[in-house]
């Protein structure tokens, strides 16, 4: 019991908490023969349990130490990262929950980059790569029994020079922004969807999620960033089954057009501000109504 200052009595507890190993950097190669194929993946541990006694007493004796955890991510990828991070991370998962005696239940974060094979000449090159700006993301959580898997993409930068205006929209009194039918449409997409099974090839799902959203990008006139993020969930969840509701997040990277008349020149849609802040920010689920 601790008194406060004005003169209540409270009980001091321990809250939810969690620990683990952060910004742990796996890169693996798969060796077939010539052609290489590699992993490059960021990966972020978190257990929860019962750490009471390290965090009340000072008794570590329960505690798995984050630097094995560390060496745990680095000595599992040698045999069982041999498909697609969400995989490997429910092995992830099974393992902690046994190695750590108090440990109910862990979540691990990937953060995986993308590498393009280089063509040479038309040819795929057998063994260098280059990184592409989009990153695979996925969490798997889970006790060990049961895993909640959830993939995505980060910094998927997208732009359209028409097809999208912004008209119609509410009038009141502190409305300036004039109506247009003709706008660059700009933004990072940021996506992040849940699964209705866990029978599934993640890397492919994901894939056709990246396919379907660029193609959504380009395939209608966009009346409202909105209206695109409704789009794109509905296309996403209709192509791929295995989704069960999918979540964008869209800043609108608003380029306007800069005002050249007072220099005598007319500007006909053709020259931008790309304006750094602020930005309006969409965001939104696409679901299955069950
Ligand atoms: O697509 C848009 N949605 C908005 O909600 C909005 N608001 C705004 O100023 N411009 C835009 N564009």
């Amino acid at each position: 019991m601790t008194e406060s200052s004005t003169g209540v009595r409270t009980r001091i507890v321990l809250g939810q908490n969690n620990y683990g190993k952060s910004d742990v950097r796996l890169f693996k190669v798969f060796r077939e023969g010539e052609r290489h194929d590699i992993r490059d993946v960021r990966v972020d541990v978190a257990l929860t349990g019962d750490f009471e006694a390290a965090h009340t007493r000072g008794d570590n004796s329960a505690l798995l130490a984050t630097d094995t955890m560390r060496n745990t991510v680095y000595a599992l990828a040698k045999e069982q990262l041999t498909g697609s991070v969400e995989e490997f991370g429910k092995r992830l998962v099974r393992h902690f929950v046994k190695a750590g005696p108090t440990v109910a239940s862990a979540r691990i974060t990937f953060t995986q980059h993308c590498w393009e094979r280089i063509k040479v000449q038309g040819q795929e090159h057998g063994h260098a790569f280059s990184r592409q700006v989009p990153k695979h993301t996925a969490v798997v959580e889970g006790d060990g029994r049961q895993f909640k898997v959830t993939s995505g993409i980060d910094e998927l930068y997208v732009l359209k020079t028409t097809r999208s205006g912004w008209e119609g929209f509410l009038r009141e009194q502190f409305t300036a922004l004039p109506e247009t039918n003709d706008r660059i449409m700009a933004t990072v997409v940021t996506a992040r969807w849940e699964y209705n099974t866990d029978e599934l090839d993640y890397d492919a799902v994901w894939s056709e999620v990246y396919q379907q959203i660029l193609e959504t990008f380009t395939d209608h006139y966009s009346p409202s960033v909105q209206f695109t993020l409704h789009q794109m969930g509905q296309a996403v969840l209709t192509r791929c089954p295995v989704i069960e509701r999918i979540h964008f997040s869209f800043p609108n990277k608003h380029h306007v057009p800069y005002n050249l008349e007072r220099f005598g020149i007319q500007n006909d849609n053709e020259i931008f501000h790309v304006d750094p802040e602020p930005y309006g920010l969409i965001e939104g689920w696409v679901e299955r109504a069950r």
